[in-house]
């Protein structure tokens, strides 16, 4: 440890060494209102999935939903406080936006398109047994000739709230929102936006929003209650983007990468059968990101006989109101300290370089600060090969487990 709290960590899961600094405790009056903030958010979605549970009818309760402007307005102030407040440019608030950023720069501008649909032609090729040196003599190429001027690409943020992708130059940025938190964004029901013609525009107009290079869900699909809802906002993106786009999708998820690869692979299946491929995928502590580019401008013959839209669930969804009401209990949420002195007490433990907890790396040094009485192993045996533990910690009177990983 250097005199400024900092650990030296071995490879992290993204395959570098990096340095962790021991944080500093966020002052307790201002975490205090980051979960009185978050709280608003969450209690807005199981409002809804609540009404979904009891009465059924997602048109119905959706309805109802736009028209409560008191509990829309707070949902609109309360994000827009976090963006602003208490997510610093470093945390995974404002990561998911860079990373969209950055997947569109290299997806666009840096040469992923072509190579992507170069792969898919090779591979098309290769299944009817033709050679590569016969795809290379093809005198035409997919490319699109839009992609070789592209200037600024034209984005559509679904559920933008606060307009995150306005500040920057290379994107075109319309958002759109139920219940915009700045002016910039235009007062919009995804769900319910009609995109059949007439569509009376200027051609300049048509030239500036038609096609789309981009439509992102940042944290939208998992606003509602039913799967049906995140299927139609799927195929409405479908519709909206231009051959080759490419659709971001961002869905919060604050388990271990595994725990949920399931859901993950549902999602997948689901989105790729309206015409799109599974581009990018990556798990950051909080959420899942994914990029999928449109591929074809069809979608799989089989719509009828597989039930898709059921495949775009999320755990919540089979909570009952009994569990939901259980989360309204506010639990105690350890503070940064007490986590690092959780992390502190796993020094009694074999290998103890670092260890993680929720997702953050926490050196292990020598005094044991915590009792094991407090912690209890889920399984006896030492930590298996990728040196990870189920261990059950206590949070106020909840027992809970977590994924350590020991480094
Ligand atoms: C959790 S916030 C995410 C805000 C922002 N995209 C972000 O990543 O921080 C979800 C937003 O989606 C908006 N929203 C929900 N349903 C919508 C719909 N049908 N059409 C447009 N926006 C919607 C909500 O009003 C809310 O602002």
């Amino acid at each position: 440890m250097d005199p400024r709290g900092c650990a030296e960590t071995g490879d992290t899961e993204r395959g570098h060494r990096e340095l962790f600094y021991v944080p500093i405790p966020q002052p307790e009056p201002l975490k205090q209102e980051q979960e009185k903030l978050s709280g608003v958010v969450k209690n807005v979605h199981r409002k809804l999935r609540r009404k979904y549970r009891e009465v059924g009818d997602f048109d119905k309760i959706w309805r109802e939903h736009c028209e409560d402007e008191q509990t829309l307005s707070e949902y609109a102030n309360a994000m827009k406080n976090l963006a602003d407040h208490h997510w610093t440019k470093k945390c995974e608030g404002e990561g998911r936006i860079e990373w969209c950023r950055s997947v569109c720069q290299e997806y666009f501008l840096d040469g992923g398109m072509k190579k992507m649909i170069e792969k898919d032609e090779k591979s098309a090729a290769a299944s009817l047994g033709l050679s590569t040196a016969a795809v290379n003599a093809q005198s035409h190429s997919s490319v699109p000739s839009w992609a070789s001027h592209i200037g600024r690409m034209r984005l559509l943020d679904v559920g933008s709230c606060f307009n995150p992708f306005l500040k920057f130059d290379e994107f075109l940025t319309v958002g759109i929102d139920i219940v915009p938190a700045v002016e910039s964004v235009h007062k919009c029901d995804f769900l319910n936006l009609q995109l059949q013609p007439p569509l009376q525009l200027s051609r300049d107009a048509v030239e500036a929003f038609l096609p789309l290079h981009v439509v992102v869900f940042s944290l939208l699909l998992s606003y509602f209650p039913s799967p049906y809802q995140r299927w139609i906002c799927c195929k409405k993106a479908h519709e909206l983007l231009d051959l080759h786009g490419l659709l971001l999708i961002i869905t919060p998820d604050s388990s271990h990468q595994n725990r949920h690869a399931l859901m993950m692979r549902s999602w997948r299946v689901a989105v790729e059968s309206l015409g799109f491929k599974r581009y990018k995928y990556v798990k950051y502590a909080h959420m899942h990101l994914i990029a999928f580019r449109k591929v074809s401008l069809a979608t799989t013959s089989d719509l009828v006989s597989r039930n898709y839209p059921e495949m775009l669930y999320i755990p919540q969804d089979f909570n009952t109101n009994e569990e939901e009401e259980g989360l309204d209990v506010p639990v105690y949420v350890r503070s940064e300290f007490e986590d690092d002195q959780m992390a502190f007490g796993f020094n009694e433990l074999p290998i103890r370089r670092t260890i993680r907890i929720r997702g953050r790396a926490r050196a292990a040094p020598c005094a044991p600060a915590f009792t094991s009485s407090k912690i209890q192993f889920c399984s006896k045996a030492k930590p298996d090969a990728s040196r990870c533990m189920c261990v059950k910690l206590t949070a106020g009177f909840h027992w809970h487990r977590e994924m350590v990983r020991f480094q």
